[in-house]
């Protein structure tokens, strides 16, 4: 059982150091924000919000950092160790990695202009990770509709938390070769976007080269991704799909034209997705380095 006080009389600043490193670092980086929210999901949908993400290859396990989600791709481990340092300074051995990645997305979407919500605290540290389990629980861009659906009701989400949970590509950016199939050969997509994303995504070469998920306010956490959608300008193959004649049409039009209804939900399926079978009591453990189990 998670609780917002967790850390109120063992660390009573662990928040407030959180939040001014995120803030510092969103403020160098806009695009910080984003990649500190995919970390908490992609931890959270390998084994529960434990932390498992941040753990380096070992001689006993290859870690989640090699699965082909995340290699090349996941960003700001680098924030969560200084975050880390700086715990481990004003109270050793209290904050979890876990709670760490989770505050962090939090204060990264207020950082961006998004909604708020209570961060339940208390989470621990795993001592292993899983690069197949990573490979087979976190959704690839390249899926329908139906397949998306069934990615997150392995975790215990309705569609309609899934299409409020996509609306955070709001927000960061994409490579080229995870959305070149969709801007060279897709029907559902607007002529002129598909044209101006091609310039900086040629059919053969510049696969690393990024783009904005949302093409219209990339740095701003709002609902212009639904109407994106709308238009048919989604970067992703799965983001399209939410707006492709299907059963989620209707909620991708709703949050479009109400941002407050957008925040209201993000905000709680966040709260669920933080709340993934968690390592508490005397599971797991606080690491004292996020990369290295204990
Ligand atoms: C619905 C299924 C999802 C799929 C298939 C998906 C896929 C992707 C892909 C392919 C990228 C670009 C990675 C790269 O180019 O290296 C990306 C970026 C991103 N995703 Fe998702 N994602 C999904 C859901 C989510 C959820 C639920 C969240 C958070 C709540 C999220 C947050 C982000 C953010 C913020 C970025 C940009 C990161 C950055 O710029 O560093 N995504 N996603
Ligand atoms: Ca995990
Ligand atoms: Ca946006």
């Amino acid at each position: 059982q998670l609780s917002p006080d967790f850390y109120s009389t063992t660390c009573p600043k662990a928040l407030s150091i959180i939040n001014s490193a995120v803030c510092s670092a969103v403020s160098k980086e806009r695009r910080m924000g984003a990649s500190l929210l995919r970390l908490h999901f992609h931890d959270c949908f390998v084994n529960g919000c434990d932390a498992s993400v941040l753990l380096d290859d070992t001689s006993s396990f290859t870690g989640e950092k090699s699965a082909g989600a995340n290699v090349n791709s996941l960003r700001g481990f680098d924030i969560i160790d200084n975050i880390k340092t700086q715990l481990e300074t004003a109270c050793p051995g209290i904050v979890s990695c876990a709670d760490i990645v989770a505050a962090a997305a939090r204060d990264s979407v207020v950082a961006l202009s998004g909604p708020t919500w209570s961060v339940g605290l208390g989470r621990r540290d795993s001592t292993t990770a899983s690069k197949d389990t990573a490979t087979s629980d976190i959704p690839s861009p390249l899926m329908d509709l139906s397949d998306l659906i069934t990615a997150f009701s392995n975790k215990g989400f309705t569609t309609k938390e899934m299409v409020v949970l996509s609306g955070a590509h709001t927000t960061g950016q994409a490579r080229c070769q995870l959305f070149r199939g969709r801007i060279y050969n897709e029907t559902i997509i607007d002529s002129s976007f598909a044209t101006s994303v091609q310039s900086n995504c040629p059919s053969t070469g510049g696969d690393s080269n990024l783009t904005p998920l949302d093409v219209t306010t990339n740095v701003l956490f709002d609902n212009a991704y639904f109407k994106n959608l709308v238009n048919k300008k989604g970067l992703l193959h799965s983001d399209q799909q939410l707006f492709s004649g299907g059963s989620t049409d209707s909620q991708v039009t709703a949050y479009s034209t109400s941002f407050s209804s957008f925040y209201t939900d993000f905000a709680s399926a966040m709260v669920k997705m933080g709340n993934l079978s968690p390592l508490t009591g005397n599971n797991g453990q606080i690491r004292t380095n996020c990369r290295q189990v204990n």
